[in-house]
């Protein structure tokens, strides 16, 4: 195979392919990427002949730019068996079956875009409602006869063009702080309709309205649905733009434009002239948490926005009465990262904050113990999701079951035996962990570089997500709009459908193939993607044709699609306003919705390699334990957890609705002599190193030689474990896993703290105790410690295991006939295959591998 072969290979590895099926495909089909794709997503074992997609249309996407949105043809969704292809399609056959799409297909009238005629601009200009277009000053003066009759207005035109009854209050309060021309920082909660708070606006003055977004998918959803509610709008990105539309929207010819945080920056002169010529009502910044560094979704473009408070104020432009109010939005802020935006954009001392409850009552949480990276897992976890789905139960019951044999051979739990506690723990400290993916995803059993991993996750949404750059939507006239088959969303035989959120590319394609595999109609969705297979998912996940999209991050911010009824997050999250973003695509009809986390309990997380600066990866270590904890929690209503990270008082004290409330919490458990024990042994120790000579501790240890003193001298709870377990006899028992837990109960009360101020840990590890710790626990008392067992604790008094001490069983190999056994027990059960471990290098070379630290 040659090296470009090996190039759309590694592509198609990347793009999280098995080797094998890439290989295979690079061999049928050439060295075409997208016909490999398309080769391996239609199977193999299809008969007939392969066409590739090179062959039935043609790639040039930017050319579908500028056409008017026609409705989707609702489908109630075929019987037959669907697979990955399904999702595939070219725009030629699209163009074909009369599917339009966003801007995919021509509309007659309007394929003129690239030589427009004074005559066919006129048909782009505004369609402002007579009665909608209100005088500005009549909007500002204040006074309360006229801010009654603004929202007469607003009523009016929510009414008559969005078949709403009336705002919500924190709209009326977000749109009067506009009317007062006041910037405005909106906090409220997903699908609570922040995006109406921009878009009446431009309804109400006849002024254009520009929104910054994150998204391509995004920026085309919204002005669909405009175009629909006959607004006209339009939408820039940062690709190959059409100059056309770009010179239209400065004239002023959309009512709407939305635009990328590339390109707003680029059009600041365009747009000055725009606001003379025309008039600009509003800038508004959505998911205005990109802006922040502290955020989970920092975008570096979105910090360079301060230039519009900078340039659109009236001190610097004369012709402007008043400085043109600015607008941040988002649903998942913490008080850090508003802070953050509001400094970052330098917006004006008197901004107004605008703050809903971040609570969803519709929205069930739960977690569930999963091993989601093994396969194995897929039939256990995804089988009500195939019973509420299939159609075919019994056939597909006899697949899962031949699965389930072979998941029950390879199960693991996870549990740590005396083994796995030197050989992992003690030598591997948790920034090491980070690789640990790169090992795990090692298809080809060569140690990948971290470059490839950072290739293996979707850490930040590229703005340009699809294969389009630019497009615009005429606002559809009422006659066309009643031709416009609505979906049904609540169709009797339909379920909702349902999006999995999977950490790695790898896993989105191979938990859709899974899925297509039993039934289901599936898709899967990562950034390495073909674009084209990527507008194609968006488009048939709107349509109602399919059941499940299987997701990276890159798939879900601002999309607004009634009757998702599922989330799956399959894996931790790596914070809790991703996990909260995500969740909050569910339910968006106001109806009852689920949202599961399946996460491996006996294990923290790690995180997911990406090029971050020292505070930011010590931020996100701290989003993602944040995380881990909320997995952990037992006790305490899972919708009071996530409102109250964003800093929100959480007034109805329970949900009502989460796992937690519903099965309560656990039993207590007094925990004081565990909590007194191990304090003590932690306490024991660090006297022992502090008074005795530096010999000494290691030797009351038996510990002997220098690898053992270093680690000894700083010993992580695993060795504490060890020793309780080696002294107290009624402990031996005990797994782990408690421990662990318990030492997170001890840290959260202040008893005990991490030695080296170490935020970088999503667990403590190496313990100090703490003066509240020594007045608590440094003594013998009776008096109960109550706690609820966590996550991890329940998990391990579920295990039936014996153990035995660290020292002892490390003595053990030192006895020919224990060894003998040892090692004949290993043979006899087969493990998972241990990779050999690499002598760990530091210093310039491991810099190298280590791209993302190499900023810290
Ligand atoms: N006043 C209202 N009354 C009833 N429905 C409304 C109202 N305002 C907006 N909606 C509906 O709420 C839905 C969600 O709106 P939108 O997409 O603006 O949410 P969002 O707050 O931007 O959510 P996200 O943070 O997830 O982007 C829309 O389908 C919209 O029609
Ligand atoms: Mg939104």
């Amino acid at each position: 195979m040659d090296l470009s072969s090996d190039h759309v290979v590694m592509k198609l590895v990347e793009m999280g392919f098995e080797k094998l099926d890439a290989l295979d495909a690079v061999k049928a089909v050439g060295k075409s990427c997208d016909d490999a794709v398309e080769y391996i997503l239609k199977g193999h074992h299809r008969t007939g002949g392969f066409a590739p997609a090179s062959s039935l249309c043609s790639t040039g996407s930017n050319k579908i730019l500028g056409k008017r949105a026609m409705p989707p043809s609702f489908s109630s969704g075929s019987k037959r068996q669907s697979s990955l292809f399904d999702h595939f399609r070219s725009v030629n056959q699209n163009k074909k079956k009369g599917n339009t799409f966003g801007s995919a297909e021509v509309d007659s009238q309007l394929d003129t875009a690239s030589d427009p005629s004074k005559e066919q601009i006129k048909s782009f200009a505004p369609v402002f409602l007579e009665s909608s277009c209100y005088p500005e000053t009549e909007l500002s003066n204040g006074c309360s006869e006229a801010s009654s009759t603004w929202e007469k207005r607003v009523n009016s035109i929510l009414r008559n063009r969005f078949g709403i009854s009336s705002l919500r209050s924190f709209q009326r309060e977000a749109l009067s702080t506009w009317v007062a021309h006041k910037d405005c920082l909106v906090l409220a909660a997903t699908g609570s309709g922040k995006s109406l708070c921009f878009q009446i606006p431009a309804l109400l003055t006849g002024k254009v309205v520009v929104v910054i977004s994150p998204l391509i998918s995004l920026m085309h959803d919204q002005c669909l649905k405009l175009s629909r509610h006959r607004v006209s709008a339009c939408f820039l990105g940062s690709g190959q733009l059409d100059n056309c539309i770009e010179e239209k929207a400065m004239q002023g010819m959309y009512q709407i434009i939305y635009v990328c945080p590339e390109t707003v920056v680029r059009l600041i002169k365009p747009l000055q002239k725009l606001a003379k010529t025309h008039g600009i009502a509003l800038f508004a910044i959505d998911e205005a948490h990109c802006v922040s560094k502290w955020g989970h979704d920092f975008r570096p473009h979105y910090r360079r926005l301060s230039v519009l408070r900078e340039n659109f104020c009236a001190s610097n432009l004369e012709f402007l009465e008043y400085d043109v109010p600015i607008m941040a939005l988002t649903a998942t802020a913490t008080v850090h990262v508003q802070e953050d935006i509001l400094e970052s954009l330098h917006l004006s001392k008197e901004t107004k904050t605008v703050l809903t409850s971040f609570f969803r009552p519709n929205l069930q949480f739960s977690v569930k113990h999963s091993r989601t990276k093994f396969a194995s897992s897929y039939a256990k976890d995804f089988q009500n999701l195939i019973d509420l789905y299939s159609e075919k139960k019994k056939s597909i019951g006899k697949k899962v079951a031949v699965i389930s044999r072979e998941s029950e051979e390879q199960t693991d739990f996870g549990y740590h035996d005396a083994q796995n506690i030197y050989e992992t723990d003690y030598d591997e400290d948790e920034e090491d962990q980070e690789n640990s993916l790169a090992k795990k995803n090692s298809s080809n059993g060569k140690e990948l570089s971290e470059e490839y991993l950072e290739d293996e996750t979707d850490i930040f949404q590229s703005v340009d997500d699809w294969d389009v750059a630019c497009g615009e939507f005429c606002a559809m006239p009422p006659c066309e709009l009643l031709d416009i088959p609505v979906p049904s969303e609540k169709q009797k035989d339909f379920e909702g459908l349902t999006i999995i959120y999977v950490p790695t590319r790898k896993e989105s394609v191979n938990i859709a193939k899974y899925l297509c595999g039993v039934g289901l109609k599936a898709a899967a969705y990562n950034a390495s993607l073909p674009k084209k297979h990527l507008r194609q998912v968006h488009q048939d996940f709107h349509e109602n044709k399919l059941q499940v999209v299987v997701a990276t991050i890159a798939f879900g911010m601002g999309i607004d699609k009634k009757n998702v009824r599922k989330i799956i997050h399959y894996g931790w999250p790596q914070s809790l306003e991703a996990y909260y973003q995500e969740a909050g695509r569910a339910g968006r009809d106001g109806e009852l919705a689920e949202c599961v986390l399946y996460a491996d309990l006996s294990r923290a997380p790690t995180l997911l390699p990406s090029r971050r600066s020292k505070e930011q990866t010590e931020q996100a270590y701290k989003m993602l334990s944040d995380c881990f904890r909320y997995g952990m929690n037992t006790s305490t209503c899972r919708a009071k957890i996530l409102v109250e990270y964003f800093g929100e008082d959480f007034s109805s004290k329970k949900c009502n609705l989460c796992d937690v409330c519903k099965e309560g919490p656990p039993e207590l458990v007094n925990v004081r002599e565990e909590a007194n024990l191990l304090f003590q042994v932690i306490t024991a120790f660090h006297l022992q190193v502090d008074n005795n000579s530096e010999h000494a501790p290691y030797e009351d240890y038996g510990l002997g030689n220098s690898k053992q003193k270093k680690l000894s001298h700083k010993p992580n709870l695993l060795f504490f474990i060890s020793k309780i377990r080696e002294q107290c006899q009624k402990f031996k028992e005990t797994d782990c896993l408690w421990w662990k837990g318990l030492a997170r109960i001890m840290e959260a009360r202040e008893y005990i703290k991490e030695m080296d101020n170490k935020d970088r840990r999503v667990e403590i590890k190496f313990i100090l105790p703490t003066e509240k710790g020594k007045k608590q626990l440094d003594f013998e008392d009776d008096k109960p410690l109550y706690v609820y067992p966590e996550a991890d604790m329940l998990l391990s008094l579920k295990q039936d295991r014996t153990y035995s001490g660290f020292s002892e069983w490390r003595k053990g190999w030192a006895d020919p006939e224990i060894r003998r056994q040892r090692l004949e027990r290993r043979e006899r059960k087969p493990r998972r295959e241990r990779k050999p471990r690499k002598k760990r290098t530091r210093g310039p070379s491991s810099k190298k591998l280590h791209p993302w630290r190499s900023k810290e």
